[in-house]
């Protein structure tokens, strides 16, 4: 007991970046942001003026396995995906090389099954929104993709089209800018990488390791190092056999191996931002030849971590102009802001298709909100945990300090937990995830960096310890369960001291999911007034239009814009 206090006490005491009041009254909301630092800025002192002590053990409820990288007093603005390369990187040289995914067909292939609800997806609403929409598809047949790629969609265990896709694939095979929104775990990848290797496969491709330069026809960019990876294992799959080769490059990891990988060959080129501006500006690859560009978590890439960045991407020297390329957006929430700031990369005549709520939860995660205050927080999941058992579970915090401190504290609890965050180095983040995956670990402790996109088998509970900071975060972390009409449960402690700016919106999700909505956090919603807020309580049956409003907006159930009531205003959150 005298060590385990002792250790909570140093991992409280730690956080000496926070004030004295802080110290003592526990965690503050502020802390350290998800941003990861630059790569740059990871000093072999960082925070603490030398490298945090290795305490050993891992999730056999000893101790908990961290080296957390040095943190850095000051968060850099670069995406929490990684830290850049630039020249001005005065840190360590980072050396690490992921090891190779596995190359057997059965690992290739592997899949998780789809679950009791994957035949209702059929009942959600799809809204088309823009000029000369072509007709959805309802079969991979009708797709008429060549044989090696049905091939590998049914190794891949797909044999119905999800709402998302029966829309994007035609759309995207007929050469128009899109931007899609659709629930969590609904297909939006695969929404995108079929009818780029179809076109590929018709046009041909020019890239190849015989070139000196490589001039991928595509690049996708995404949020997350682990996200983007994820993707490019789907795109290796999908490609499986044919002449396409995907690459996948991203920060943590040594600059040489990202080099190495593309010179090999790189017809799409998967990349978080950073990295892909670092390549590009050590010319290790061209743009010219780029011919579909797509944002996944399209609404993350342009807001003000990453939009930067993909302002840049776009005025490359050599980037075809949005007239020459095509341009696809992906996401499971947009803001109407983001959703203005999109039409700077997208034709002006590019569709949008909303599969139900835009912003709406998935409705195959069940969604329970507690109020708990941040001093009963500890005790409460410890509660929650050993009721779950050995189910997979993700636990949601605002901080990375926090992550280490409570997955050392459930450590203590005999939990079997590991954690993942930006101040990990990526070794750690890609082990902590592969301990999750098989279950060595069945609880990951996480911040925002693993929020979006992950897609995890068998995530059966999702809790957020601590609320995120927007709704669009909750229904994103809450989406990491409940996928591809799996079922799967979300419990949120929600602290009346820091959240009440989430209770509006939130009775709003839970409302429009059809949840059960708890009286006391209609109370605290009704009498909280949120500016711009004026999503009615109750959710309603037309998915959102675009933002250009006006243009001829049809939705599946024939209505047209002008006589459907106008859920724009229902879908304003602010
Ligand atoms: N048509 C399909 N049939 C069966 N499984 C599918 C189909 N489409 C996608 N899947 C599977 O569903 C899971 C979720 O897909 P994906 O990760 O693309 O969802 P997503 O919409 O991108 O989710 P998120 O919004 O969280 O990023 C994956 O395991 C994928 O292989």
């Amino acid at each position: 007991v005298g060590s385990r206090n002792f250790l909570l006490t140093f991992l409280e005491s730690s956080n000496d970046c926070e004030d004295n009041q802080t110290r003592n009254r526990g965690f503050s909301k502020r802390g350290d942001s998800e941003y990861e630092q630059d790569e740059g800025m990871q000093r072999a002192g960082g925070l603490f003026g030398s490298r945090r002590p290795t305490l050993s053990g891992a999730g056999n409820g000893d101790t908990y396995q961290n080296r957390s990288g040095s943190g850095s007093g000051r968060d850099s603005w670069k995406s929490e995906a990684e830290g850049g390369e630039s020249g001005d990187t005065q840190g360590p040289k980072v050396t690490y090389i992921p090891p190779p995914p596995p190359e057997d067909e059965d690992s290739i292939f592997a899949h998780y099954q789809t679950g009791i609800n994957f035949d209702k997806y059929d009942t959600i609403l799809v809204e088309v929104s823009g000029h000369d929409a072509p007709p959805a598809i309802l079969t991979f047949e009708e797709a008429n993709l060549c044989q090696t790629l049905n091939n590998n969609i049914a190794k891949a265990g797909y044999t119905k089209l999800t709402p998302v896709q029966k829309y994007s694939i035609p759309i995207i095979l007929a050469g128009r800018d899109l931007m899609a929104c659709a629930q969590t775990g609904s297909g939006k990848t695969a929404a995108f990488l079929l009818p780029i290797l179809a076109h590929m496969m018709c046009d041909g491709i020019t890239a190849s390791r015989f070139k000196d330069l490589q001039e991928p026809e595509c690049i996708i960019v995404a949020p997350t190092r682990e996200l983007i990876n994820q993707i490019y294992l789907e795109a290796r799959k999908f490609s499986f056999g044919t002449c396409v080769r995907a690459v996948v490059i991203y920060g943590g990891t040594q600059l040489g191996h990202s080099i190495r990988q593309i010179v090999q060959g790189c017809n799409i080129l998967c990349a978080t931002p950073g990295r892909l501006m670092d390549i590009i500006g050590k010319e290790k690859i061209g743009l010219r030849q780029v011919k579909y560009l797509v944002l996944d978590e399209a609404d993350r890439m342009l807001d003000m971590g990453f939009g930067p960045e993909m302002r840049k991407l776009i005025s490359c020297p050599g980037m075809p102009s949005k007239e020459q390329r095509q341009t696809l957006m992906f996401s499971a929430t947009f803001p109407e802001e983001i959703q203005k700031l999109a039409g700077e990369f997208l034709k002006s005549d590019y569709l949008f298709v909303a599969v139900g709520q835009v912003g709406g939860a998935c409705r195959d995660v069940q969604q329970t909100i507690l109020q708990v205050g941040q001093y009963s927080k500890r005790e409460k999941l410890v509660e929650i945990l050993r009721n779950i058992g050995d189910e997979r579970t993700m636990v949601f915090v605002e901080t990375k300090k926090k992550a280490d401190f409570i997955a050392t504290f459930l450590c203590q609890e005999k939990i079997s937990t590991t954690s993942i965050h930006g101040d990990r180095e990526q070794r750690e983040r890609e082990q902590a995830l592969g301990d999750f995956r098989c279950g060595k670990c069945p609880v990951l402790v996480a911040t925002s960096v693993a929020a979006r996109g992950l897609d995890i088998e068998n995530v059966q509970h999702v809790i957020n310890f601590d609320l995120p900071s927007t709704i669009d975060e909750y229904v994103h972390r809450i989406g990491r369960t409940g996928r591809c009409g799996n079922t799967g449960r979300a419990i949120s402690f929600f602290d009346p001291e820091s959240d009440n700016h989430l209770a509006q919106p939130l009775v709003k999700v839970l409302s429009d999911a059809q949840q059960d909505v708890p009286a006391w956090l209609e109370e605290i919603a009704f009498s909280t007034y949120v500016p711009g807020f004026s999503g009615s309580a109750r959710g309603n049956v037309f998915a959102s239009v675009d933002t250009r409003k006006g243009k001829n907006t049809l939705n599946t159930a024939g209505f047209s814009s002008s006589q459907a009531p106008n859920p724009v205003d229902d879908e304003s959150w602010d």
